[in-house]
């Protein structure tokens, strides 16, 4: 199976080149989502997040104020840490066993949509990395007309992340996303006949037997726990 990576910044347009991959018939792994269930009331994540930021954190519902939650961590870089430390664990379990899903139901090509692809050091897991640039005026524009918010929060939400700049020397494929839609189109078109084409032989073999021995020791791992428990 090919895992490609798919990052870049925030409002830079993964999402938009996400949907195009659905749209074909490519499935795509949602970092974001997963960090979503990470966080819903109950989890595990929830647990930590409420114990360490306090009940007033919460909405009445007893689900955490993402909002507020936002508003302490990326204007914080030291509480943002915290809280990437403390969630980290469940998203990459999270990401991993939705790949695991994925690669049983038997497809070839999976996307990984990861904003911190780089920063979490999941850039090694995929081939090629798809990075979504566009310039720096660009992206606030578009941040602070999609969430409709100031140009301070904005710009906390941009300076928390890798420079944008960083991640584009670090892609194997560039995707300029400053134009228009159409102009993503035709770069998305190239970027798709790129990684639907057939792995090699050596890439076949260790991308299936790679997942085989994961398998393999999860589930003897859970045998163990279970005669453990016994
Ligand atoms: C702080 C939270 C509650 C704010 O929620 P909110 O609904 O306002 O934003 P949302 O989750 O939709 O994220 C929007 C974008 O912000 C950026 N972003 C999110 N978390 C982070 C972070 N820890 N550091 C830098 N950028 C981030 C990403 O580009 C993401 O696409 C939320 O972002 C969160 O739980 N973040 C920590 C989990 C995480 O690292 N998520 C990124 C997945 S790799
Ligand atoms: N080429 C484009 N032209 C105009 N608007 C665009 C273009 N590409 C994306 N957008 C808009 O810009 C905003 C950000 O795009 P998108 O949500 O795809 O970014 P993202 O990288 O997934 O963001 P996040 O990191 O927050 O998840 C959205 O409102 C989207 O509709």
């Amino acid at each position: 199976m090919r895992i490609v990576g798919l990052t870049g910044g925030i409002a830079s347009g993964k999402s938009t080149v996400s949907n195009l991959f659905k749209s074909h018939g490519v499935p795509v792994v949602d970092a974001d989502v997963v960090a979503r269930d990470a966080l819903k009331k109950g989890s595990g994540g929830w647990k930590k997040v409420v114990a360490a930021f306090g009940e007033e954190i919460l909405l009445e519902n007893g689900e955490v104020n993402r909002p507020m939650l936002g508003q302490i961590v990326f204007s914080d870089p030291d509480k943002r840490q915290f809280l990437n430390r403390l969630l980290a664990p469940h998203i990459s379990s999270g990401i991993f066993w939705e790949v695991v899903k994925l690669w049983l139901k038997g497809y070839k090509v999976i996307v990984l949509d990861v904003p911190l692809l780089f920063e979490a050091k999941m850039d090694k897991f995929t081939k090629p990395i798809i990075v979504v640039w566009v310039d720096p005026e660009t992206q606030i524009k578009r941040l602070m007309g999609r969430d409709k918010s100031s140009e301070e929060d904005a710009g906390n939400r941009i300076n928390a992340q890798m420079p944008l700049d960083v991640k584009r020397n670090k892609a194997d494929v560039v995707i300029d996303n400053t134009g228009s839609l159409d102009d993503l189109n035709e770069q998305f078109q190239k970027v798709l006949i790129e990684v639907s084409k057939p792995l090699t032989w050596t890439q076949f073999w260790l991308s299936r037997n790679g997942a085989l021995i994961i398998l393999a020791s999860v589930t003897s791992g859970v045998v163990l726990c279970i005669k453990a428990l016994s």
